[in-house]
């Protein structure tokens, strides 16, 4: 596992023991058994008279080595040594050689003091951090909850309420300014030595526990919001427990062999891989400078992504095609910029300086020395492929030419142009400024240095970006066409439409398929859903459901009226009214409510919760399958990314191709049969879904990139 501990011990007496695992001096049991011996030695030695911990290069530590959960869950042990053994680390380590020691410790944090981190400098005497110091207690965004006394110290330190901030919503504590922090942190050992300061054990603290009765109202206060806001999830709710009660090491064993654990553990290094592209940024490329961006369209996206840019620092240049679009696109971005201003993320000061760097133009005048363009107009083609021939005219050679085209083939969008090697998709999801996912795409002339230039822009605008191969809807938009389409269809055939997305919600997504409709809009729905139609008729359902809504002037929450009815603050309600939509649609797709044929015939208006999340989710299992298979996407772990940072599907449930491969390819297959019989072709599983159910394999491995490998041999 690596990594190891180094000791120094100055003319002052005071032993520095230093943390050395890069990149983030995680805590590999090699680590924390070289902690043990370090501090054992600084014991034991006469010249020693205090110690200080920290970590090298500037981090204190980033915490238990996450890499070793993934032993932990294919059933191997972790590694050998005293630190495997059950409570070592919590009881041997921390409680009975760093706290009990009779020699005072201080922990000087630099950068990051996170989970294990974070408990190591609480079982020390005194901790002295830097102002730019990250401390917190992450775990439960792994399913885990702390396991080296964490949930018992840092009650102790800082109190519950604010303990609990941090272990629930896991955010960090940012310390008051230290300067000089290795002598500071040296004085203080030797304060503490000489009694200037408290000698504190973090878990002998009362001081800032809430009395008894308080205290378990604060609990039970966080236990109704934990359940409330992560219903689906157990260690939350363990958490508390184990805070209240005390013993925290089985429990903290019993989750981390937990789905919810292996799920996130997966999403954690599955979300760090996506800017790893073999053949892209293995070749050595370093991101070229971008400072200026040019943005066509000054809409909900195009400000959305004006917004992001300049939040970050970037000149922003936004175009409209007249004065009335481009004060609306401008008062859009001033908007977003103030509501940050409100929220606490961006000073006053800072606000101005931020909009100072945008600029609004009606023509193409100042595109000559920006560095790249990002096209955010309508979804229609020969717009596009318009503004495309004119950016090639007024941007000089190198500038990237992006579109945040949602659906439409690039290479269509491109096809009046040279400068194919410079085109890229840059799709971002609304509200651009705050979804985290960036959609990567390149078709097979996009130059690997536009991709590098642009997943660095997306780091430094904090977006996890996927990088993906062009097709009619990309990834994200083409995996999760079928959600609306299959809810259509058992819509159609009896199934209640608010049923459904209760269903759905309760699975973990953030709205079900009719919610999130209204929310798009019928507009973009009927127009996403004419590519589909005309890409990939053999596995479109065609419902006139939508049509008809729009020709009544129904088109989603805009209009107040799509499937739920909305009120003045937006909140939904059923609308009984929708019945006779349903029934005209049914009409015209001839369809009637339970057809009568084959002999194991589920009558849709009856479906449990579970049923309807299968006939809805393994349809976007079935396209997802496809995607990966046509090397869409280079790993299936980047379909996972897409679907939890672009859909919202549940990170605890790993991710789409994640949770097929929890429930099977062969029963998935099996159901996807069975339905495509009775209901039609929308239905059928694809070559490869089918393939890896024969074979009875995952379905996360074996897509386009390992039969390219294979190829290769
Ligand atoms: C018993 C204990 O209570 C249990 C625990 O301690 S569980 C662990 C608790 N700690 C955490 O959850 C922290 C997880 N890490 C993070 O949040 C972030 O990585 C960070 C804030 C530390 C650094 O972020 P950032 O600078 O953006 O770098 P990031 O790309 O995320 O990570 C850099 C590398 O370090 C690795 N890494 C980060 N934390 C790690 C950890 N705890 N263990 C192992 N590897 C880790 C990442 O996988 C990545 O590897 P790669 O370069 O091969 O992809």
């Amino acid at each position: 596992m690596g990594g190891t501990t180094t000791i120094s011990v100055g003319s002052d007496g005071v032993a520095i023991i230093t943390i050395l695992n890069p990149p983030v001096n995680s805590l590999s049991l090699d680590v924390l058994n070289s902690l043990k011996e370090s501090f054992d030695q600084a014991l034991q030695r006469d010249d020693v008279k205090a110690i200080v911990v920290t970590g090298a290069k500037g981090k204190f530590s980033g915490g238990f080595d996450i890499n070793a959960f993934g032993g932990v869950h294919d059933g191997k042990a972790m590694s050998t040594g005293p630190a495997s053994k059950p409570g070592y680390v919590s009881i041997d380590i921390l409680s009975d050689t760093v706290e009990a020691a009779r020699k005072p410790s201080v922990a000087a944090i630099d950068g990051l003091a996170l989970g294990g981190g974070l408990e190591v400098a609480m079982g020390c005497h005194a901790r002295i951090a830097t102002s730019t110091a990250q401390l917190g207690l992450p775990e439960l965004q792994l399913g885990i909850i702390p396991g080296f006394g964490g949930t018992q110290r840092l009650p102790r330190l800082v109190g519950l309420p604010k303990a609990l901030e941090m272990m629930l919503v896991s955010c960090y504590l940012f310390n008051p300014p230290g300067d000089e922090l290795l002598d500071t942190a040296r004085r203080w050992a030797l304060d503490i030595l000489e009694r200037r300061r408290p000698w504190v054990a973090s878990l002998y603290r009362t001081d800032k526990l809430e009395p008894l009765g308080e205290a378990r109202e604060i609990l039970n206060f966080a236990r109704a919001q934990a359940r409330r806001q992560a219903p689906n999830m157990q260690h939350p709710q363990v958490c508390i427990d184990v805070i209240e009660e005390g013993i925290e090491y089985n429990e903290f064993q019993v989750l981390l062999k937990s789905d919810t654990c292996k799920s996130l553990v997966h999403i954690f290094f599955a979300q760090r891989g996506t800017t790893k592209v073999p053949g892209v940024t293995d070749r050595g490329l370093k991101p070229r400078r971008i400072s200026k961006v040019a943005i066509l369209g000054g809409g909900l996206m195009g400000s959305g992504i004006a917004t992001a840019l300049l939040l970050s620092g970037y000149q922003v240049v936004l175009k409209e095609v007249n004065e009335k679009f481009l004060e609306g696109g401008l008062g859009r971005i001033k908007a977003n910029l103030t509501s940050s201003v409100k929220k606490g993320k961006l000073s006053q000061e800072k606000f101005e300086k931020t909009l100072s760097r945008l600029k609004g133009v009606l023509d193409y005048e100042s595109f000559k020395d920006v560095d790249m363009v990002i096209e955010a107009v309508i979804e229609n083609v020969s717009l596009k492929q318009q503004i495309f021939s004119d950016l090639e005219k007024y941007c000089s050679p190198h500038c990237i030419l992006a579109s945040n085209t949602s659906t439409i083939d690039l290479n269509l969008i491109g096809e009046k142009t040279k400068s194919h090697d410079r085109i890229i998709g840059a799709h971002f999801f609304s509200p651009a400024h705050i979804m985290p996912l960036l959609e990567i795409v390149r078709t097979e002339k996009t130059s690997p240095q536009v991709i590098v230039d642009l997943l660095d822009v997306g780091k430094k605008i904090r977006k996890t970006p996927v990088v993906v191969g062009n097709c009619t809807g990309f990834a994200v938009n083409r995996m999760f066409f079928p959600y609306t389409q299959s809810a259509l269809l058992l819509v159609e055939r009896g199934a209640d439409i608010y049923k459904i997305d209760r269903a759905i919600t309760k699975f973990g997504m953030p709205m079900g398929p009719f919610r999130l409709c209204d929310l798009v809009g019928f507009g973009v729905a009927i127009a996403t859903g004419s590519q589909f139609v005309e890409n990939f008729p053999e596995r479109t359902y065609r419902s006139m459901l939508i049509p008809l809504m729009q020709e009544d002037k129904r088109a989603g929450e805009t209009t107040r009226k799509g499937f739920y009815v909305y009120n003045d603050k937006r909140k939904a309600s059923p609308d009984p009214e929708l019945k006779k939509y349903i029934e005209k649609a049914r009409e015209m797709a001839g369809v009637s409510v339970d057809p009568k044929v084959g002999g194991a015939l589920i009558q849709l208006a009856k479906l449990s919760d579970k049923e309807i999340i299968e006939m809805v989710l393994f349809p976007v299992v079935n396209e997802a399958c496809r995607v990966y298979a046509e090397g869409i996407a280079v790993k299936a772990a980047d379909l996972d990314i897409a679907g939890v940072m672009g859909m919202g599907f549940p990170p605890y449930r790993g991710g789409i191709m994640f949770w097929g491969d929890s429930i099977g390819s062969k029963y998935i297959c099996g159901k996807l049969e069975e339905w495509s019989k009775m209901y039609g072709d929308f239905f059928k599983p694809c070559g490869y879904l089918a393939e890896r159910a024969a074979l009875g394999a995952p379905l996360s491995t074996g897509g386009a990139d390992e039969a390219k490998a294979k190829s290769r041999l």
